[in-house]
């Protein structure tokens, strides 16, 4: 017989804190994650996919109700863990936010309640509101980069406040709450503030520097609401958030698990990168492949403006006396999102797991190119009227082919954006980190590296975006922190180099180049006039 055992409650082993938490509210999901404070150690996350909402060709909304719901279950579910692998909760000494930028949420001060769907940033609703405001611009210019001096950014469909001037101009709940003075207006790091520090009752309306940066209303030197701005696009200063910096104490948490604890950092997801890579001196650069792909260049506390398509915004600003960093930025807005075309639109593949096993079954794209301009080109191209187009396809072409030539159009992006930094900043760049939900796939960084001709460094944690917000929260509450020193012993996860020869890379660039020129202003073409006539008569 067995000898009898003592029965008793299991016990988790202790962990001790102090612990930082980051909300990350990305395009494609939400996530709570907890730090250990002042390092890279995940200690436990909850993640939770949030809905896109497409009621139209070219829009794609989300529920501002839903990402809220969604952000307090990860929070809950994070606390959940952490208590299971034997933390404290009480332990957690400050959170950070980090967001998907520009996507636009308007809601009513009395009730607290948004008065229409958030507008995401990928939404192409505001084409028509772009081509109006051109209209308006002095001397018949019709110049995108108009309102660059002021704010760093051409006009275009992606910014924060084309989307407002299309609220104003088309939902008239929104423009007389406007004119009353009862609507508030914030990107989803400024709702997400409202909400969990007390929605109507005392909820804070702050929004940080590098969230401003991309509304075109910030001016960029002054870091302050622009009137200028705002008078060019129509929009009361009323509705705006106070511009805060990216490091300090906003608010307290008013209820929940987390009921009492402070938010010390805002940052957008891209900028958090940034500062999680630790590209935090002059000539750093990191991107991150999420739903698009972003690639930022540290120029430092400089303003350099872009003369070959790159947007010039806000890098981070660690503390309200602190000096701001600046960074050029290349947007690609369809990276991964392309996958989750191939699989809900065109049944290529089931999930995200066949990508590599699919694309490395065969040697090579076929010679097919594939440019997913669903919502018109980004950087450096800016044209809101190119529209998808997949080239070069044969007989003996397979949904491998595609799915292949899929991760090499992000790399074929990414390498337009880095000949414009090239361009701006004269100096190429030697080696880029990488980071975001595509880069655990190894065919694609090895692709990526091909493509481009350098080194890419894969960070050693997927999780870089909530990393910058934890170490700019942190950073707000110990002053004795060191954002610069090491984070973890190991450095970058792996280092991917090129392994194709400089004439076949930039044989297959030309052909990338020559998809592009068919996919410009896709939406506007017209037939030329012989073949126009000949159609007609048919
Ligand atoms: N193995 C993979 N290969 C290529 N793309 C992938 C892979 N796994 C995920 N993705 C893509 O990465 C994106 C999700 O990355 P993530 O960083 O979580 O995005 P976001 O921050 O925008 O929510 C999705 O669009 C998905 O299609
Ligand atoms: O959701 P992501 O990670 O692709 O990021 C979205 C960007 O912030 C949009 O500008």
């Amino acid at each position: 017989m067995d000898s009898p055992t003592t029965e008793t409650t299991p016990h988790p082993p202790t962990l001790c804190g102090p612990f930082v938490g980051a909300i990350d509210e990305g395009t494609t999901s939400a996530r709570f994650i907890i730090f250990r404070a002042g390092t890279d150690e995940i200690v436990c996350f909850h993640q939770i996919e949030v809905e896109s909402i497409f009621q139209k060709e070219g829009w794609c909304e989300q529920d501002p109700m839903a990402i809220v719901n969604t952000v307090n279950e990860c929070i809950a579910g994070a606390c959940k863990k952490l208590i299971a692998v034997g933390g404290k909760v009480e332990e957690i000494i400050t959170i950070g936010i980090t967001n998907q930028r520009e996507s636009t949420v308007v809601w009513d001060r009395n009730s607290g309640q948004p008065l229409v769907n958030a507008i995401i940033w990928l939404d192409n609703r505001t084409t028509s509101t772009v081509e109006e405001l051109l209209e308006t611009i002095p001397n018949n210019a019709r110049n995108i980069n108009y309102l660059r001096p002021l704010c760093g950014l051409p006009l275009s469909p992606y910014f924060s406040g084309v989307k407002l001037r299309w609220l104003r101009d088309n939902v008239p709940v929104v423009s007389q709450a406007m004119e009353k003075g009862t609507a508030m207006f914030g990107t989803i790091d400024t709702w997400l503030m409202y909400n969990l520090t007390g929605g109507k009752d005392c909820g804070v309306h702050k929004t940080d520097v590098t969230n401003a940066s991309r509304t075109m209303l910030m001016n960029i030197e002054t870091l302050q609401w622009d009137a200028n701005l705002l008078k060019f696009f129509g929009l009361p200063k009323t509705i705006l958030p106070e511009i805060c910096s990216s490091s300090e104490f906003y608010g307290k948490i008013a209820q929940g698990v987390l009921q009492g604890i402070g938010i010390t950092s805002v940052l957008g997801d891209q900028q958090a990168a940034l500062v999680g890579q630790q590209c935090l001196a002059k000539g750093q650069a990191k991107a991150t492949y999420g739903t698009g792909c972003f690639l930022l260049y540290n120029t430092g506390p400089s303003i350099v403006h872009s003369t070959h398509g790159l947007l010039t915004t806000v890098g981070y600003q660690l503390g309200r006396k602190a000096v701001p960093f600046y960074a050029l930025e290349g947007s690609v807005s369809i990276a991964g999102a392309a996958f989750n075309w191939l699989r809900d639109n065109m049944n290529l593949i089931q999930n995200s797991g066949q990508i590599e096993s699919m694309a490395s079954t065969v040697d090579n794209s076929l010679d097919v190119y594939f440019v997913p301009a669903f919502n018109g080109l980004y950087a450096p191209y800016w044209n809101q009227d190119a529209r998808g187009v997949i080239c070069g396809l044969s007989e003996e072409t397979t949904s491998e082919h595609i799915v292949r030539a899929t991760l090499e159009a992000v790399c074929f992006q990414v390498r337009d954006i880095l000949d414009s930094m090239h361009k701006d900043c004269k100096i190429p760049l030697a080696k880029l980190m990488v980071d975001g939900g595509m880069t655990v796939n190894n065919l694609f960084l090895q692709l990526q590296s091909d493509l481009v001709g350098i080194q890419v460094l894969r960070a050693k944690i997927a999780e870089t975006t909530a990393l910058g917000a934890a170490m700019a929260a942190y950073k707000a509450v110990e002053s004795r922190y060191q954002m610069e020193a090491p984070l973890s012993k190991t450095g970058p996860r792996d280092a991917i180099k090129p392994s194709i020869s400089a004439t076949d890379r930039n044989l297959r660039y030309q052909k990338w180049k020559m998809a592009i020129d068919r996919s410009l202003n896709w939406e506007t073409s017209t037939l030329p006039q012989g073949e126009r006539e000949a159609f007609d008569g048919a």
